[in-house]
């Protein structure tokens, strides 16, 4: 199988290539990226008009499965990838039962093989039961294929747990994926504490409820020398403290989410549901300052930290509704499309941090467009203008806070490992 796209804008960061060219796809790997490649192929894809770039890797995704099938599945879940232009995503652990030994690994692995239609990772559990009580089999999920550690949903209460975390997982080459919000201070919250929660009348989590968790989270990363990945950053005072700890050599990476990029604490006014999201929707300088951080290079990946809930799960009192957007069909529209449009990001920012960003940061292969690279490619159109309408999802969740957005830019190609998983909007389940 031989795949030719014709006439696109090839967009790599890793080699600064911003160029119209041909892509030449044949069997898993790229072969050839070149202008006007005269070659035969079995499919020939125009391009023209289209960015070309390396396939979109969603680090931060929640498949639900095991035990949540109601909200969403392996199957669902890589559908409203491939529709979204994702061509693989890292899958968080608090499934039920959690993701924390290597049967489960496995388990969520197998199943992706057989009814996946994306690339599918799989972050294991940093503590047994996601219980903050004592570690799980790191080394053994490790060695079964889990790509990092998290117990996302939840913050390790335990400094001292975490601080062994941290010393496991440098030892094992992994990062550690934290959810930072303190527990303690967090608790029956729904939105950001401030003057919008007080005019609302809803319970408020403060800002520092964050913060205080990365400070000591990057301590502690200091202390032990492994990699912390700080997931979906949400306040200024968070990205003060991860753009000092980069400067004083500490390793860490950060990542944001479109809906912390493109709302605020006022998404709440209506008291849409879907708005309810941890962390909470901080205020318009915060909003600034995640922009301006992922613009610097402080932030460096956007995730969906796509949580689907089923619709009646939303449906009930704001405070007795579960956290959580989805994000899979609307993660690269926004990025590459929304923030280029609106001169946060060049292009070239935009792909980097939907691609390259993410395969370093899990030590993914992709994130490259190459000669002899793995043929993950996803193609964007940055003209087209379309309408968010989540009854279209292929996700089981509707709880999008974009509904009935209007954004200019849509993927339109997804191409998994030389095969084409989604064409115009056309899913191909092969
Ligand atoms: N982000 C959310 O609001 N919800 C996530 C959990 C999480 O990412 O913390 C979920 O699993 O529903
Ligand atoms: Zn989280
Ligand atoms: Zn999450």
């Amino acid at each position: 199988m031989s795949v030719l796209i014709k006439g696109g804008r090839v967009i790599d960061p890793a080699s600064r290539t911003d160029q119209v060219m041909d892509v030449l796809v044949e069997g898993d790997r790229i072969v050839r990226i070149a202008p006007g490649i005269g070659q035969q192929a079995n499919r020939v894809i125009d391009a023209r008009g289209w960015w070309v770039v390396p396939g979109v890797i969603d680090m931060h995704t929640h498949l639900r499965q095991p035990g949540q099938e109601h909200k969403e599945t392996i199957a669902t879940g890589t559908r409203a990838a491939a529709a979204g232009g994702v061509t693989a995503v890292a899958c968080m652990p608090n499934t039920q039962p959690p993701i924390d030994d290597a049967s489960v690994v496995e388990h969520v692995q197998a199943v992706a093989r057989r009814e996946g239609v994306v690339g599918v990772r799989v972050i294991g559990a940093l503590t047994k039961g996601r219980q903050g009580k004592e570690l799980a089999e790191m080394g053994e999920m490790a060695e079964a294929g889990a790509v990092a550690f998290s117990d996302d949903g939840d913050t390790v209460a335990d400094a001292s747990l975490m601080r062994s975390a941290l010393q496991y997982a440098a030892d094992l080459g992994r990062p550690v994926i934290v959810h930072a919000l303190d527990p303690c201070l967090a608790r029956g919250g729904v939105m950001r504490e401030g003057p919008v929660s007080l005019r609302l009348g809803l319970p408020g989590i403060p800002a520092e409820a964050e913060s205080i968790v990365v400070a000591r989270d990057i301590a502690l990363a200091a202390a032990t020398g492994a990699h912390l990945h700080v997931a979906h950053v949400s306040t200024a005072r968070s990205v003060e403290l991860i753009r000092q700890a980069k400067q004083a050599g500490v390793r860490v990476t950060a990542e944001v989410t479109p809906h912390h990029l493109f709302l605020t604490e006022e998404a709440l006014e209506g008291y849409d549901a879907s708005a309810k999201v941890s962390p909470p929707l901080g205020t318009e300088e915060d909003r600034q300052a995640l922009r301006q951080a992922l613009a610097d290079g402080i932030i460096d990946a956007v995730a969906s930290d796509h949580a689907p809930h089923a619709p009646e799960e939303k449906e009930v009192e704001l405070d007795q509704a579960p956290f959580g957007a989805v994000g899979l069909e609307t993660l690269v529209a926004l990025t590459l499309g929304a923030l280029t449009h609106q001169g946060v990001l060049t292009p070239m920012q935009a792909v980097r941090a939907l691609s390259l960003a993410p395969a370093r940061i899990l030590g993914l292969e992709g994130g490259v467009l190459a000669e002899g690279a793995r043929a993950d490619i996803t193609l964007f159109d940055p003209a087209q203008e379309w309408t968010v309408e989540p009854a279209r999802f292929r996700s089981r969740g509707r709880n999008s806070p974009f509904a009935g957005w209007k954004v200019q830019g849509r993927p339109v190609g997804t191409v998994v490992g030389g095969r084409i998983a989604m064409l115009a909007g056309t899913i191909d389940d092969g």
